[in-house]
């Protein structure tokens, strides 16, 4: 199982957390109290009473919870996705999986990045959202995420960790299914095909992801920060039931779509920098195969024409092309790059690494034939070279 996704999905959850936090303790106090005339009056608020340093409150803790959820999300989306298409992160560029798989692999990682009581102790909004708007109000029940989750723990047991999980677990799951269906369908639409997609192309992307899933997911996000809260004005509720249809009489439709204006203004940017960073480690630790530019075609990663028992190759090591300097995504139409099999250590340096196929040689090269184990077995493994799943 690969887990340079996990590994991505964790760095790059951390820093679109970090983007995001100031409009989440916004979102909350929005959400879960009646005090604020609105969004401007909220944040003067905050500002007011307690400095910038408000909007941070209780960082420390979700930055480590909110990446691990982010990796459990991109890990499991991308290696049920390569179950669900048997292709490879990279082939699923050339070749867009069905939206149905997509959509499917984007709600396991939905369903269970829920299920981690990691995410749910990390979303309590109580830590977030304990106000001293009032001067002289008694002193905050909680010191922060880790105290209140204690806290808790302690008062109600494991269950009261998990009040709320039934809401969340609604929020994420189909949303999360969005969230990825319309990324990687923006990134394909926007991409040459063959190509990786451009930065701005994944920030665009990425953005309107989290916006389509947020906005998705804003009724059931306010259910599931009330229920934590345990009810608004010290009012428990009973059930996911209830809340729905307490709130809904005391406050009417309007009430679920709390916060929808700021989860869509936070969207944008946190999920266009998840994206970018998700993406940008992935290439950088050769994820992708391809030379930038390049339109070919390309096969699954396990269609290498090398037996694993190839006495050069190992499943983890590809044969290396080293392309032409001049070699440019005009060239490739016109004339196909003479591809030239890297056979010293200075070739070594400007190749990719790149599964050979089939396809790619009679496509590009007809008659070229198709090389066999000993064409290669001058071939140096590179260093770097990525690992075939
Ligand atoms: C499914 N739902 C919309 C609730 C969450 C989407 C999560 C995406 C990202 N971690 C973010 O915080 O925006």
């Amino acid at each position: 199982m690969p887990v340079e996704e996990f590994v991505a999905g964790w760095i790059s959850g951390a820093l679109g957390l970090v983007m995001g936090y100031p409009f989440d303790t916004l979102k909350v106090r929005l959400q879960t109290q009646n005090t604020y005339r609105g969004i401007t009056d909220c944040m003067a608020k905050i500002y007011h009473h307690e400095s910038i340093l408000g909007f941070f409150k209780g960082m420390s803790f979700p930055i480590a919870s909110i990446a691990l959820v982010n990796s459990i999300l991109f890990g499991v989306y991308s290696n049920t996705l390569q179950v669900l298409t048997a292709t490879s992160h990279q082939d699923q560029r050339a070749q867009l999986p069905s939206y149905t798989h997509i959509f499917i692999a984007g709600c396991t990682g939905g369903f269970l990045q829920a299920s981690s009581v990691l995410s749910n102790v990390e979303a309590l909004p109580p830590a977030k959202s304990e106000s001293r708007v009032q001067p002289g109000s008694p002193p905050p029940k909680y010191r922060g995420p880790v105290h209140c989750a204690a806290t808790i723990f302690q008062e109600e047991g494991p269950r009261g960790l998990f009040r709320g999980s039934g809401a969340l677990m609604l929020r994420d799951t189909p949303t999360l299914g969005f969230y990825f269906v319309t990324y990687e369908g923006l990134c394909h639409q926007y991409t040459p095909a063959g190509q990786q997609p451009s930065s701005t192309t994944v920030l665009v992307a990425g953005g309107f992801a989290g916006i389509a899933s947020w906005v998705t997911a804003t009724p059931f996000d306010v259910i599931k920060a009330r229920m934590q809260m345990g009810g608004v004005n010290q009012r428990a509720y009973k059930g996911m039931l209830d809340c729905i249809v307490t709130s809904f009489w005391q406050e009417g439709l309007g009430v679920f779509f709390r916060g929808f204006t700021i989860n869509s203004a936070r969207a944008f940017p946190v999920n266009a920098v998840t994206f970018l960073c998700y993406e940008y480690l992935l290439r950088v630790w050769g994820y992708s195969h391809r030379p930038p530019g390049c339109r070919c075609p390309s096969l699954p990663l396990n269609s290498t024409l090398f037996p694993a028992s190839s006495p050069s190759f190992s499943r983890s090591c590809f044969p290396v092309l080293s392309w032409p300097s001049d070699y440019s995504a005009a060239s490739q139409t016109a004339a196909p790059p003479s591809l030239l099999l890297a056979s010293s250590a200075e070739k070594r340096g400007k190749g990719y690494a790149w599964p050979l196929d089939a396809t790619y040689y009679s496509t590009l090269q007809p008659g070229f034939g198709l090389p066999s184990a000993s064409d290669f077995k001058d071939v140096p493994e590179i260093e770097g070279a990525s690992e075939d799943p």
